[in-house]
């Protein structure tokens, strides 16, 4: 058990079971991306790490850059998603994966995902570690999922409550 700020979190999953799982996703990546050069746009702040141990499970030449956009406050979305910020890169034409640490009620993936079209990119997928599927009211279902979870919040691993908890090796679920 965990404590942040004010509440209370269980372990939930382990590193090594996190660390198997993206071992996996970068087989796959690797081999969709196989005869491309894609760019992989890494949403911050909460993908940080999981960006950074997927990319070295990637066997195939790749670009990564990394985004920001904020839609959460505390425990629950705002429904907003402020301006995507910080991409350099012409994305014209290209091939994109967005890297998410976790896709819950859908609001950031829509806004990404309209924002990117609108950019003219070839293709768009989406590789998340988490996802909530009771949760997700908008966007599409991602095409790479780490693992399928129940609506209730979770942190660690790179994820936050109140900014706190993302150096946390393991998921925690609010108790
Ligand atoms: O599907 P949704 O309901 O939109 O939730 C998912 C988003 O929420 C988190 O970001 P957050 O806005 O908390 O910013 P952070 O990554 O800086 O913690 C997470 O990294 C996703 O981007
Ligand atoms: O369950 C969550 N935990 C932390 N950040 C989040 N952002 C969306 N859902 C979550």
């Amino acid at each position: 058990m965990v404590k942040i700020i004010d509440k209370e979190f269980i372990p939930y999953i382990t590193a090594q079971e996190i660390s198997n799982r993206i071992a996996e996703m970068g087989i796959e990546i690797s081999e969709t991306y196989r005869n491309e050069k894609p760019l992989l746009v890494s949403v911050l702040n909460g993908s940080f790490i999981f960006t950074a141990d997927l990319i070295r499970r990637i066997d195939t030449p790749v670009e990564v850059t990394f985004i920001r956009v904020a839609s959460y406050e505390a425990l629950k979305t705002t429904g907003k998603v402020r301006e995507i910020l910080g991409l350099k890169e012409n994305v014209f034409g290209r091939d994109i994966l967005i890297l998410e640490d976790i896709v819950d009620t859908g609001t950031t993936l829509e806004h990404l995902l309209e924002a990117f079209r609108d950019l003219g990119t070839k293709s768009i997928k989406v590789a998340t570690l988490l996802h909530k599927p009771d949760a997700q009211e908008k966007a599409d279902k991602p095409h790479f999922i780490g693992f399928e979870i129940p609506n209730k919040f979770v942190v660690g691993y790179g994820l936050d409550y109140q900014g706190m908890g993302r150096e946390l090796d393991e998921i925690y679920q609010l108790r």
